[in-house]
């Protein structure tokens, strides 16, 4: 667990110290759960969204884009349920006066469980070596089989209290497991409170005419309401998509873990409007394209699995996620939503606008039904990261730390560095910079000695660095260093837009899928 704590702050401050993320506002103590992309970040961000957008939008005809406004029609809320139940259990500590997630508290007492299931498992895993069988363990060792019972028991209840909206029986919940404010140690809670996760603002300049906004929770909605404008404008036939990037904006009352639970943060959603009872096998369809497209970054297999869900929200009729193992455990990195047609159905209804299809084959109308996959691109970025981030021991027994991300992803794809600051090396390697910079992003150093500048590449992913030297100028060749195995080739200069092409280009990645 220390470690795991360790790994994480430690992509905490890898982050800003190579410019990748701050938080926001810093000089004024920051703005909590809100962060900035800094000159690296901001590169990475936007190659895992186009990453995304080529993968959605321009491998697949009946799929386009969309770009809708943050602000909308304050109805459109209402239609989405979103002024109804957008909600989040609360409850405050009265000695504290901190505030929690109700939910959270018990979710973390339950952890805890695990975590004490999982520790006896460890020790006999030592105690027993090759022949602990782990399954059998699981099933037949009291202390495991208490603590995971009790760790069901009342995440199932907890469950079935929110669900039937009965908060006092949370509220009983937590005084009987006796959670006391991770805070202040005290039990002195109030009572457990509904909570709108929506940021609310006003359009217009007198107070008494404004009209009450509200900063969009999710993209999904600008594409629900345009769904006819695209279908018509584009000739759009039953099945297509429409996808869209954009931020999002949610109150979060838990808002930690950096950059997965953000105020403001970015969506990567794509809406596929099909026939009705045709979207369980479309729902199987995105599952399985979504995972191979996270499997194509080469992050790993065991670092992803599915989570079924059970409990459903009121628009869907099935759901799952794409979890991703996070430097914290396993936790939602993708949605992939059947909708049913909800969505379409309440705007018509609020709207008294039809958001009807005729099918021309099957002769008929009817309101598509929807399946959706919704990835957050900030929680995308903190998985490459996190997972890239690594401390290596080499041969002579030094270290590096190196960030391994998949290169098609990474900030700058080659650094150019003069071996020299003089005898004309500079010269050629601006001129390298100049000839590459129309189709990558490159960067130049001639600053230490260049070991310490190869290491500053590798800590911010850098896949190649180019060395020019002294036979550069007698036969055009330089040296090329992989940044993961760190090997070196000497090579013509004509030839490293070939050699790096084939290493980063968008094809060669998503034809993995
Ligand atoms: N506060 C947030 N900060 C960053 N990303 C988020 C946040 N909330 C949601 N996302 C991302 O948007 C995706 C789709 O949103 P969705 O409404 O399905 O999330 P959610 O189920 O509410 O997430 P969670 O259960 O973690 O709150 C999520 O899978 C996640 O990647």
């Amino acid at each position: 667990m220390a470690k795991q704590e360790d790994l994480f702050k430690n992509v905490v401050s890898h982050a800003k110290e190579y410019g990748f993320i701050f938080p926001s506002s810093e000089i004024y103590d920051g703005l909590s759960a809100v962060y900035d992309y800094a000159q690296n970040g901001v590169e990475l961000k936007k190659n895992i969204r186009e990453y995304w957008w080529k993968a959605m939008v321009q491998m697949n005809d009946n799929i386009v884009g969309l770009d809708a406004a943050i602000l909308m029609h304050p109805t459109t809320w209402k239609a989405s349920g979103h002024v109804d139940a957008f909600n989040d259990p609360l409850i405050d500590n009265k000695d504290s006066k901190r505030r929690y997630r109700a939910d959270v508290l018990i979710e973390d007492y339950a952890e805890k469980l695990n975590l004490k299931a999982k520790k006896e498992i460890e020790k006999a895993k030592v105690r027993f070596g090759e022949a602990f069988n782990e399954q059998e363990f699981i099933t037949t060792n009291a202390r495991v089989v208490e603590y995971l019972a009790k760790e069901r028991e009342i995440l199932e209840r907890m469950g079935r209290s929110l669900g039937n909206g009965d908060l006092e029986d949370v509220k009983a919940l937590i005084e009987e497991l006796e959670i006391a404010c991770p805070e202040s140690g005290s039990r002195n809670w109030t009572e457990v409170r509904q909570f709108n996760l929506m940021f609310g603002t006003k359009l217009g300049a007198s107070a008494d005419t404004a009209m009450d906004l509200y900063l969009r929770p999710e993209t999904a909605q600008g594409i629900f309401v345009n769904f006819l404008n695209v279908q018509k404008s584009g000739r759009m036939k039953v099945p297509f998509g429409i996808a869209q990037t954009g931020k999002a904006f949610r109150n979060e009352i838990v808002a930690r873990q950096f950059i997965f639970r953000m105020r403001e943060f970015e969506q990567m959603e794509m809406q596929f409007f099909v026939r009705p009872g045709e979207e369980m096998q479309w729902y199987e369809h995105w599952k399985t394209a979504r995972l191979n497209w996270h499997l194509s970054l080469g992050l790993g297999k065991e670092n992803y699995r599915f989570h079924d869900h059970e409990k459903l929200a009121h628009y869907a009729n099935a759901a799952a996620d794409i979890e991703f193992n996070f430097p914290f455990g396993f936790k939602e990195l993708e949605g992939i939503h059947s909708r049913t047609d909800f969505d379409l159905k309440a705007h018509e209804q609020y709207s008294g606008r039809k958001l009807q299809y005729f099918d021309a084959e099957l002769n008929q109308n009817y309101v598509p039904y929807v399946v959706e996959t919704s990835v957050g691109l900030d929680r995308m970025f903190l998985a490459i990261f996190s997972t890239s981030l690594k401390e290596e021991t080499l041969e002579d027994g030094s270290t590096r730390t190196v960030l391994k991300l998949p290169a098609v992803l990474a900030p700058t794809k080659a650094a150019i560095l003069p071996l020299v600051k003089k005898d004309g090396l500079p010269e050629i390697a601006n001129k390298i910079i100049d000839d590459l910079r129309w189709d990558f992003n490159v960067a130049y150093d001639e600053k230490d000695a260049v070991g310490r500048r190869y290491r500053r590449q590798d800590a911010l992913g850098t896949p190649f660095c180019i060395t020019v030297d002294h036979q550069t100028i007698e036969d055009q060749t330089v040296t090329i260093r992989h940044r993961d195995t760190m090997k070196q080739d000497r090579v013509a200069i004509a030839d490293l837009k070939s050699i790096i092409e084939n290493e980063v280009s968008m094809k060669n990645w998503l034809m993995k899928m």
